[in-house]
């Protein structure tokens, strides 16, 4: 039997309104939803929290969305479900991004339409290691993830969906791990390319400046954690 895109199911792990603080549109009020699973395992994850979808952290839906504090509880959640409870919450932003955990483990195409229905415009924040399913309209930003303990591989279709890549970097070797996927799997030539330094860490932070001058790329340096806001 075909999926009804109306029921399909998300695991949510948290919904709110902040400013985004990372890549193309940093600074933009934007409503987060973040899904809860991810198999990647990168060690420096500032989302650990969301790696396991287990049972017993089920709750429900008015739990996720009052959250104070992260935590590894999610809720199922269909996209209309979602559609009314940004309305009900009157969020004021009309950008909208999926988050995780790890987003493209899910058929985000119902989701993405509901939400585009009412005038929303979608992101996707994602490791590029599963097939995208977002809408057309759809902005895409692909973290690679390269030698991660998963084993997941990042797929050449999702590097030439990007509009935006955000690599995230600490060391020279992440440069060198870096030029070799651009060459092996090559984006469009419009997409946007940014360096993310891992944790702010100052040498990370240096190093990601200096080669956005080299290269022209774009630094994005996580103003949410600067700012000390969600
Ligand atoms: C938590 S991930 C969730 C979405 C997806 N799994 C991914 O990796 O893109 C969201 C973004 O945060 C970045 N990120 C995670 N931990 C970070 C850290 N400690 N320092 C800098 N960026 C980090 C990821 O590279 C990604 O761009
Ligand atoms: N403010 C803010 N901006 C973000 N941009 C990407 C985020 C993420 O966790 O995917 C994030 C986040 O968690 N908070
Ligand atoms: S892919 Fe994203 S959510 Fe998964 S471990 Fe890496 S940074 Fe965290
Ligand atoms: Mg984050």
């Amino acid at each position: 039997m075909l999926e009804n895109p109306i029921s399909t199911l998300y695991p949510i792990n948290e919904i709110f309104q902040t400013i985004q603080g990372e890549g193309v549109f940093t600074g933009v009020p934007a409503i987060f939803i973040r899904l809860q699973g991810c198999p990647v395992g990168c060690p420096w994850c500032d989302t650990q929290h969301t790696w396991e979808q287990r049972e017993s952290d089920q709750v429900e839906a008015t739990e996720v969305v009052e959250k104070q504090q992260p935590s590894s509880n999610w809720a199922s959640m269909t996209a209309d479900e979602m559609v009314k409870l940004i309305e009900a919450k009157g969020y004021t932003a009309k950008h909208v991004v999926i988050t995780g955990g790890e987003p493209a483990m899910f058929n985000l195409i119902p989701l993405g339409q509901a939400l585009e229905q009412k005038g929303y415009q979608l992101q996707i924040e994602t490791s590029g290691t599963f097939a995208i399913q977002v809408t057309p309209s759809t902005w895409v930003t692909v973290s690679p993830k390269l030698d991660m303990p998963g084993g997941y591989l990042v797929r050449p279709d999702c590097m030439k969906r990007a509009n935006e890549i955000k690599y995230p970097v600490a060391m020279q070797k992440h440069i060198e791990q870096f030029d070799k996927l651009l060459k092996a799997c090559p984006p469009r030539a419009e997409a946007i390319i940014a360096l993310q330094p891992i944790s702010q860490r100052p040498r990370a932070t240096e190093l990601a400046i200096k080669v956005c001058i080299e290269r022209n790329w774009r630094l994005s340096a996580q103003l949410h954690k600067y700012l000390k806001i969600e």
